[in-house]
């Protein structure tokens, strides 16, 4: 059923998160975008019909001043997904307690801030088109940890975890769920070696692509039934 209500997806000027708003919007979706940094193409993005809102979720005034101007700006909301993060291991980080900090700020703060900000506007959102969602963009490492990117995959499970607490708190008006991808695409900066070794992780031996979590987002959004819980996608990591 198609949704009337403005998606808001947060981190949506790149990979994943582009990919799903540039999507949804084919498909009649009105979508928001927040981007920390400016870009060129985000003029192209409105030309497009993708609202571009500036946010940066790394303070909490940061957050706060997303809340209020999103707040001030809408009504309703058909959704939000909190796509926005940042991969970081203990080895690039010079101060790993400033490490954990900022993990845990990106992926469960601002998550947890702005949901319980948005209750309002989303249950509006489902009183005019039936339904509303909380999507937390989650990763594959909530089951099985990390030992590069412990800080991380703490944060992802403190979101994880957010996944049951909202599902209860907003049922039966909003549905909140999660996708915990591993790995869907790789980065500019992955060499050769990193590549095939990443391959062999998963028993499919592939990396799928951003449409692998779209169709992912696309199942959730059009889903009568499903609350509290997550998507895996994985080519079957957990079985290697
Ligand atoms: N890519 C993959 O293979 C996997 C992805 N995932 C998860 O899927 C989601 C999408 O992944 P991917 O597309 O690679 O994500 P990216 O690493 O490309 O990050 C998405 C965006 O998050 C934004 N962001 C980061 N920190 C902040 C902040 N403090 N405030 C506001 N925005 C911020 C960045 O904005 P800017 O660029 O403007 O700084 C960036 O554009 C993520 O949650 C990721 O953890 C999980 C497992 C595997
Ligand atoms: N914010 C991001 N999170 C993650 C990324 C990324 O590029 N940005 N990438 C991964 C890896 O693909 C990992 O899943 C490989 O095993 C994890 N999270």
């Amino acid at each position: 059923m198609m949704r009337k209500m403005p998606i808001i997806i947060t981190g949506g000027a790149q990979r994943l998160g582009l990919a799903c708003a540039k999507s949804l919007v084919a498909q009649g979706y009105r979508v928001i975008i927040t981007y920390r940094r400016e870009r060129k193409d985000l003029a192209e993005l409105e030309a497009q019909g993708i609202t571009c809102v500036q946010a940066d979720f790394s303070t909490s005034s940061g957050v706060d001043a997303f809340i209020d101007k999103i707040r001030t700006e809408y009504s309703a909301l058909g959704g939000i997904i909190h796509n926005a993060s940042e991969w970081e291991s203990e080895e690039s980080s010079a101060d790993t307690a400033i490490l954990m900090e900022k993990m845990w700020q990106v992926h469960v703060f601002a998550p947890y801030r702005i949901n319980l900000a948005f209750e309002g506007l989303l249950c509006a959102g489902s009183e005019r088109d039936g339904q509303s969602d909380i999507i937390h963009m989650t990763d594959y490492v909530v089951e099985k940890g990390s030992d590069k990117h412990i800080a991380y995959a703490s944060s992802k499970a403190g979101l994880a975890n957010l996944t049951c607490s909202f599902a209860k708190r907003f049922a039966p008006k909003i549905k909140v769920n999660a996708i915990a991808p591993s790995l869907l695409m790789f980065n500019d900066s992955d060499d050769e070696e990193y590549r095939a070794n990443a391959l062999n992780k998963s028993l499919l031996h592939k990396v799928p692509g951003e449409q692998e979590g779209v169709l992912a987002v696309k199942y959730i959004l059009d889903s009568q039934y499903m609350t509290g819980r997550t998507l895996s996608l994985d080519g079957g990591r957990h079985l290697v």
